[in-house]
């Protein structure tokens, strides 16, 4: 058997053409411009990368993009401060603190400031809380991307066996969650799993969340499972024609030999990540008709 490939890059394309049709809505109808805060606190250059695309993309579906780029050495009370500033913002929707911050700050402490109304990455306890629980919440981007990914192939996953590889806050455990409200039979497996590779050969639905290259190889993954790989890896790829050194971005999953035997696979890049990114401006635009007392777009959250 050979993999279909679910298409991140082109699905989620599709997803933010919604969100764009949703904002356009809400300004002629309303005069609402959703609006959407990113925090960096230092100069990580993937930072940089991912706020910058997420920037662009923001104001590609018609929604205002605020950055606050703060020092390194900022300190936990500034930090709070402009939390504060931006959960009092009656323009600002939705706010994201850039992961991981710097060592001397408290993350969780951090996240936990954020309006949980506007909190469109879905960190706070609250929203955890409120997934948990099967209640309306704000839903975190990369599990919700992967949620829609799987509706849209399959239609329906109820009662499939899911394996979730990896027990991150950001995205083993709420997807685990999601997963179990969508009727999966859920595993959440992770590095002390025993039998490993027995468990997740009993998957309809794999999730590989763990963060080491290519680790999840085709003689593991039962015939016709769907495989999404969370993964994003950048490894050595010997030495570009100047000889200055070559990288390459790679998932969890070991693509070729996955795709041999899976029935749907998403590839890196092109796969979850496009996703994450239309999955925070559906939340941002979630977050805003809803603090606006107005109807939520349809099929934009779980
Ligand atoms: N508060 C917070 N929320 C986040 O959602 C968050 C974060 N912090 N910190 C960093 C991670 C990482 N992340 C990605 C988003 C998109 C791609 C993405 O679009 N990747 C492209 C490739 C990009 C490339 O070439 O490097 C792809 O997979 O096709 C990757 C990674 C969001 N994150």
């Amino acid at each position: 058997m050979t993999a279909t490939v679910i298409d991140g890059k082109a699905f989620a394309a599709k997803v933010r053409g919604k969100v764009g049709e949703h904002v356009a809505r809400l300004k002629a109808d309303h005069g609402i411009t959703p609006g959407l805060a990113v925090v960096l606190v230092g100069e990580d250059p993937a930072s940089q990368v991912y706020v910058r695309s997420k920037g662009k993309m923001t104001v590609e579906v018609g929604m205002n993009s605020y950055e606050h780029k703060l020092d390194v050495n900022t300190s936990e009370a500034t930090l709070l401060k402009v939390i504060e500033e931006l959960n009092a913002d009656p323009d600002v929707h939705g706010i994201l603190v850039q992961l991981p911050l710097p060592d001397h700050l408290d993350s969780d402490l951090v996240i936990n400031a954020i309006d949980p109304a506007k909190d469109v990455d879905g960190f706070h306890v609250s929203n955890v809380g409120l997934l948990g629980t099967g209640q309306k919440s704000m839903v975190p981007c990369t599990p919700l991307g992967c949620l829609m990914m799987l509706r849209e192939h399959h239609g329906s996953i109820s009662g499939m066996n899911a394996v979730v590889i990896g027990r991150s806050n950001i995205v083993g455990k709420p997807m685990a969650q999601l997963l179990l409200n969508d009727s999966c039979t859920v595993t959440i497996a992770h590095s002390r799993t025993k039998d490993l590779q027995e468990t997740v050969k009993r998957a309809d639905i794999v999730v590989a969340a763990v963060g080491r290259p290519e680790m999840v190889t085709g003689d593991w993954i039962k015939e016709g499972a769907t495989v999404i790989d969370v993964g994003i890896n950048r490894i050595d790829a010997g030495l570009k024609d100047d000889g200055s050194p070559k990288t390459r971005l790679v998932g969890d999953v070991d693509y070729a030999s996955c795709a041999a035997v899976a029935g749907a696979i998403t590839p890196v890049p092109g796969g979850v990540g496009p996703m994450t990114i239309a999955c925070l401006l559906a939340n941002t635009v979630t977050a805003c008709s809803r603090a606006n007392g107005l109807k939520e777009p349809e099929g934009l959250t779980a």
